[in-house]
């Protein structure tokens, strides 16, 4: 059985990214407004545009905690911000359905979001995704790392400078490889498997353009700061 021992930076660096990533999160919760109320299409796409700009902030201002971020390229630091503030934003819905919650109530909600008005094929690879997600069952530091990694990805468009975001990743790699060590000492493939779910959320966030178009409402009416991350209007 592998020892696991964190350096003193890791162990800083998990602090600041844990912390980080409790204290931005979105403050109105999304899932007790949807299990409080049945609502209809325009309402739902009004809801995902009000979460979406909201979480686009929280992001902001959980990634300007992560070390490093802030000395890079500053066209680089909104390159990686565009980049990943899909795929981020999948991730929270993910962990916003697998949360904990009274009997009955996941069913409510999966409901509620099969009947929102997103388009019947999206419906599956989005649930297929959230699903693999749940299955997983990551601690709350494993969330805040993987959500880290993603934002730090060096391949997105227009990144200058990538290996200073590939030597900013790999730090949070080494760290997440030994926290999955630690959480789940019975599945070597643990580390693996979670990465292997960057790759799905990638594919999910590339259809997000044709999700909001396919979305059936009659008039698509974004906030400045979604269409400036979302690629629409
Ligand atoms: O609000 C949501 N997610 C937020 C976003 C920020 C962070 C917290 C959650 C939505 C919600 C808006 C109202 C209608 C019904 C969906 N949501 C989604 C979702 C659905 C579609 C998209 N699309 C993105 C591009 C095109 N579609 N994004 C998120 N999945 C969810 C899973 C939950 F458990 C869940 F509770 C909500 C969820």
């Amino acid at each position: 059985k592998e020892k696991i021992e964190f350096t003193t930076e890791q162990q800083a660096l998990m602090r600041v990214i844990t912390d980080a990533y409790n204290k931005h999160q979105i403050p109105q919760d999304v899932t007790k407004k949807l299990l409080q109320d049945q609502y209809s299409t325009e309402e739902n796409f009004l809801l995902l545009t009000e979460m979406a700009t909201s979480q686009v902030q929280v992001l902001v201002e959980f990634t300007k905690n992560i070390p490093g971020f802030l000395s890079l390229d500053r066209e680089d630091q909104i390159a990686l911000l565009k980049g990943s503030a899909v795929e981020a934003m999948f991730l929270r819905s993910a962990q916003a359905l697998n949360k904990k919650m009274p009997i009955g109530h996941t069913e409510v909600l999966e409901e509620r979001i099969h009947k929102s008005g997103i388009s019947e094929e999206f419906i599956k690879p989005m649930f297929n995704f959230y699903k693999s997600i749940g299955e997983l069952h990551m601690v709350l530091e494993e969330q805040a790392l993987l959500t880290t990694i993603t934002i730090l990805t060096p391949d997105r468009p227009y990144v200058k400078d990538q290996p200073a975001v590939e030597r900013l990743q790999e730090n949070v790699l080494d760290l997440l490889r030994k926290m999955c060590v630690l959480h789940h000492p019975q599945e070597p493939q643990y580390f693996a498997r979670l990465l292997g779910r960057l790759t799905e959320l990638r594919t999910l966030s590339h259809y997000h353009a044709e999700m909001l178009a396919s979305w059936k409402v009659n008039n698509h009416k974004f906030t400045p700061l979604l269409c400036e991350i979302w690629d629409v209007q």
